[in-house]
């Protein structure tokens, strides 16, 4: 078995399945940072920023490692939707999404202390909802568990319910944009 090149700084299932898929070898150790949600007049940048205060915050720690964080938000009329608090606050963030497009901004950073290594990167994506209506909002909660997740949906699960179309990368929407960071991590000979 070889060694792991890289920590990866989340504790999303979706971003290690992601880059599992990509034949990445790494650890997982989960950032524990105060995240940047609202407010924020800048959602591309915010995202940039929470990625990287993760991977930084595992950085310090492992000096000799490098590390990969991430940050995943939903950006609709000026206002970031992050994870919600409750289910009734995932039927919001769903009607507020129903029949309209939003954005999605994943920033990432690549940081190794011991190396001077830090890069930030982000990419951006637009999905377009069908109109969601109450049982339809009843039978996607059946199927996916929308709390752990930015704008209470994941484009991976019950995509026929609730996603029309979207334009960009599937995976920066699901949690870390494999092509870009498949060439940051090829770049850096972690893969
Ligand atoms: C929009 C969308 C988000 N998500 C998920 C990805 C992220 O896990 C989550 C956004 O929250 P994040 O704060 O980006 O990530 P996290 O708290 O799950 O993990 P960590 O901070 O430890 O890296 O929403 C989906 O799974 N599918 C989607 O379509």
């Amino acid at each position: 078995m070889s060694l792991a090149k890289f920590i990866l700084a989340s504790q999303s299932p979706r971003r290690r399945e992601l880059l599992e898929r990509i034949g990445a070898n790494f650890d997982v150790m989960p950032a524990d940072v105060e995240e940047f949600e609202e407010g924020h007049g800048d959602p591309e940048g915010m995202v940039r920023h929470n990625a990287q205060l993760k991977a930084a915050w595992i950085a310090d720690k492992h000096p000799q490692r490098f590390v990969l964080g991430s940050d995943t938000t939903v950006h609709i009329d000026g206002r970031v939707l992050a994870k919600p608090e409750d289910l009734e606050d995932a039927r919001r963030m769903l009607k507020t999404l129903g029949g309209r497009t939003h954005i999605v901004y994943t920033g990432f950073a690549l940081i190794c202390r011991k190396r001077g290594v830090e890069v930030v990167d982000g990419a951006r994506s637009e999905v377009t909802f069908k109109p969601l209506d109450d049982a339809t909002i009843d039978a996607y909660f059946e199927i996916v568990n929308p709390l752990d997740k930015a704008g209470a949906y994941g484009i991976q699960e019950g995509t026929e319910l609730i996603i029309d179309s979207f334009v960009g990368s599937h995976s920066n929407i699901m949690g870390l944009p494999l092509d870009e960071t498949k060439a940051l991590l090829e770049r850096h000979k972690l893969l």
